[in-house]
């Protein structure tokens, strides 16, 4: 792997042990006409803290890989350390957020909807309560609590959805395009909300997204994949782009940059052109 810096590197710092490390990751599925090969060889590190996109145009194997984070799918090659500890199978240490909201189950009040899978993992019906009550307010839904899901907005059961996920204090958020969903306004807000969330409670995600702009407002790293398979095309860093910077020529000319990468011009030429403090590595 070749990397790129475009600024005077600082001062050079051990890096803490990876929270999660995926090595030479490849999936296959069966299918009618055979096997198809999802990745290819995909690796990249995620740190405590870390807002980690996975970026590629459609069918490149996003989801694909953050379900075998999830440990939903198993690699043909490969492996995945969770914390140093293999991933073999879902754990309480890895919650996903998905886009179809509707999987809150339409019976059960927004509370009782965070509350569940607390319970399920074996928390009393109190402590469940309060930490229910507890991330419900954080994402602004106090009020709603006693609500039934299908009186809430688009935007109010994503909400749901990521306080259910945050209650459970996962080691890692796995977001699967969890606010395509959304009308443009909604989806906007959500990654403000997003983003105010994660500077007050500060997890660790990994978020899938096949829109430039959301990866470069959402992520503090990018990895960009190759259409399928996906194979790793570069590493990204954008922690310096949030939505108060989307409209300014740097997050534009950083967007076009990511663009070129993706979608097949020369990769070296691209690197090089980057300029404007992102830091790219390009996996050759
Ligand atoms: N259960 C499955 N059985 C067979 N093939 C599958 C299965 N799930 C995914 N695939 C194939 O694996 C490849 C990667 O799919 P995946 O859904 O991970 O891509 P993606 O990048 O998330 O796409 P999108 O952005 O459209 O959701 C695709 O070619 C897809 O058709």
């Amino acid at each position: 792997m070749n990397v790129y810096p475009f600024q005077a590197p600082a001062q050079e710092q051990p890096l803490p042990a990876p929270l999660l490390r995926v090595q030479d990751l490849s999936i296959d599925y069966a299918s009618g006409a055979g096997i198809v090969r999802a990745t290819h060889q995909v690796s990249f590190d995620v740190y405590a803290g870390d807002r980690f996109v996975l970026l590629g145009p459609s069918g490149c194997g996003k989801s694909t890989l953050l379900k075998a984070v999830g440990g939903f799918v198993q690699p043909a090659s490969g492996g995945l350390l969770l914390r140093g500890r293999r991933i073999v199978k879902p754990g309480p240490d890895r919650i996903v957020v998905f886009q179809e909201f509707d999987q809150l189950p339409p019976w059960k009040t927004v509370q009782q909807n965070v509350m569940f899978p607390l319970l399920a993992g074996g928390a009393k019906r109190k402590e469940a309560g309060a930490r229910a009550l507890h991330w419900l307010d954080k994402v602004g839904l106090s009020r709603f609590a006693d609500a039934y899901p299908h009186t809430l907005s688009g935007g109010m059961k994503a909400r749901v959805a990521i306080a259910r996920a945050l209650a459970m204090q996962p080691d890692i958020l796995l977001m699967d395009e969890p606010f395509a969903a959304l009308d443009a306004l909604t989806r906007r807000r959500m990654q403000e909300e997003l983003q105010a969330l994660w500077e007050e409670a500060g997890f660790t995600m990994l978020f899938v997204t096949h829109s430039i702009e959301e990866a470069l407002v959402v992520g503090n790293r990018i990895l960009l994949l190759s259409p399928h398979p996906g194979r790793v095309r570069a590493e990204v860093n954008s922690h310096q782009f949030g939505l108060a910077s989307s409209g300014s020529a740097e997050f534009q000319a950083a967007a076009q940059r990511i663009h070129g990468l993706l979608f097949g011009e020369e990769l070296q030429r691209s690197a090089c052109d980057a300029g404007a403090g992102t830091a790219v590595a390009v996996h050759s």
